[in-house]
């Protein structure tokens, strides 16, 4: 039976035949290639940084030096890039897509942009007698890597018909949603739910802890209710241990929020819960938090202190008398260096009003400085 499931595989494997070219090694991007290239796929690759290709010509990859190198190369062109500008930049600009792209080529951009952005590299291409597929996808890096996305397909259904085989290795479920613009809407859908979804669930865990409550029975509570979820579950357990190790980074979610509020302009739909979600998405990234996981947004409801000083300035200085008018998750800073006067046992003091003092304690964890610290009035 085994067997007989691997022959089948093949069999669709080979009705490729070509090589597939694949654009932005980034979280998805590397883990999708690497699936195809597990899965018996030829892959020749591209990414703005080069370097991030090394991994995936270890493992028997071909490099391309520019989307138009790999599209001239490659009869089907995946790319994964990380928003609007990046998605137009490979098709429009020097090197792009649109200098090789003919007849018998096929470009799907499984990138999550807006419908505009889908629409103008569709036409783009078509207008170069290409053929285009958007297929934007639901899942994160770990889905990626064991071929468990949930593709959102829309565009020439002749091109999702030949690109199915490689969509069965990256997926667990593809949906041919119809003509261009409605996959990056469904996409955008999703992502909105699920970013106010991580909000609520991180006020949820605030308020369990503030009212004294452990936040980890919060979470074997939610997972045997009604409103049990994967998210929940798996990223619940990191958060409460504020570790954010990126699987889908934060400045991707709050440009997703923005995509789909956009989109409810548009059609004139009120979205309150996710214009507030968005707020906190924005202010997570002016915390600096953007390059971290998305559930880092839990960061900004744990501290409601507002703050933009240089609070790096005070950790690489810090005197008793340092004061800090404006400070954002105090605890949870990106520091470049590691600042030389600290020391786990350091305390810092940081006056944040008149009223309110910051006394901090340094932990230094892999990239990120931790501090923690509670408020006491002078
Ligand atoms: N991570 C996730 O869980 C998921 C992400 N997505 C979506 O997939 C896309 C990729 O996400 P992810 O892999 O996480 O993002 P990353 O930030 O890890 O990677 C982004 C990629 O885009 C490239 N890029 C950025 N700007 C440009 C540009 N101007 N020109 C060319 N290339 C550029 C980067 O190249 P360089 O290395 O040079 O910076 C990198 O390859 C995004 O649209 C995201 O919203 C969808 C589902 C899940
Ligand atoms: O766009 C990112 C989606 C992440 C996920 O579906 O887990």
């Amino acid at each position: 039976m085994q067997l007989e499931l691997l022959r089948e595989s093949v069999k669709k494997i080979k009705k490729i035949m070509e090589e597939i070219g694949f654009l932005g090694m980034g979280i998805m991007g590397k883990a999708m290639a690497m699936n195809l290239l597990r899965n018996g796929f030829k892959v020749t690759v591209w990414n703005r940084t080069l370097s991030k290709c090394d991994e995936l010509k270890e493992h028997g990859a071909s490099v391309g030096e520019s989307p138009a190198a790999v599209v001239k190369k490659c009869k089907y062109t995946i790319g994964m890039l990380s928003d609007p500008p990046a998605a137009l930049s490979v098709v429009f600009d020097k090197g792009g897509i649109l200098e090789e792209i003919s007849s018998r080529k096929g470009y799907i951009d499984m990138s999550t942009v807006d419908a505009e952005t889908s629409s103008k590299i569709s036409e783009a291409v078509i207008a170069k007698g290409g053929s285009f597929l958007e297929a934007p996808v639901s899942g994160s890096k770990k889905p990626a890597e064991d071929g468990q996305l949930v593709i959102l397909a829309a565009g020439e259904k002749g091109l999702y018909e030949k690109i199915v085989p490689a969509f069965d290795v990256l997926g667990k479920k593809s949906f041919f949603l119809g003509e261009v613009g409605n996959g990056a809407k469904m996409k955008l859908v999703v992502n909105m739910i699920m970013g106010s979804m991580m909000n609520a669930f991180s006020e949820g865990l605030v308020l369990a802890d503030k009212s004294g409550l452990s936040p980890k029975t919060l979470l074997d509570v939610l997972d045997l209710g009604a409103i049990a979820n994967p998210m929940f579950k798996m990223k619940g357990p990191s958060m409460i241990q504020n570790s954010y190790s990126p699987a889908f980074p934060l400045k991707h979610q709050q440009k997703d929020m923005r995509l789909a509020l956009a989109l409810g302009d548009e059609n004139a739909v009120s979205m309150p819960v996710a214009a507030a979600a968005n707020e906190a998405f924005k202010k997570a990234r002016s915390a600096g938090l953007g390059d971290l996981d998305f559930s880092a947004v839990y960061e900004i409801f744990k501290f409601s202190l507002t703050t933009t000083t240089n609070v790096k300035q005070v950790l690489r200085s810090p005197s008793p008398a340092t004061t800090c008018s404006k400070l954002t998750a105090p605890h949870l800073l990106q520091t470049t260096t590691k600042p030389p006067p600290l020391s786990l046992n350091s305390r810092i003091p940081i006056t944040i009003s008149d009223n309110h003092s910051l006394s901090l304690s340094p932990a230094i964890g892999d990239d990120y400085l931790r501090l923690s610290g509670e408020t006491a009035t002078q």
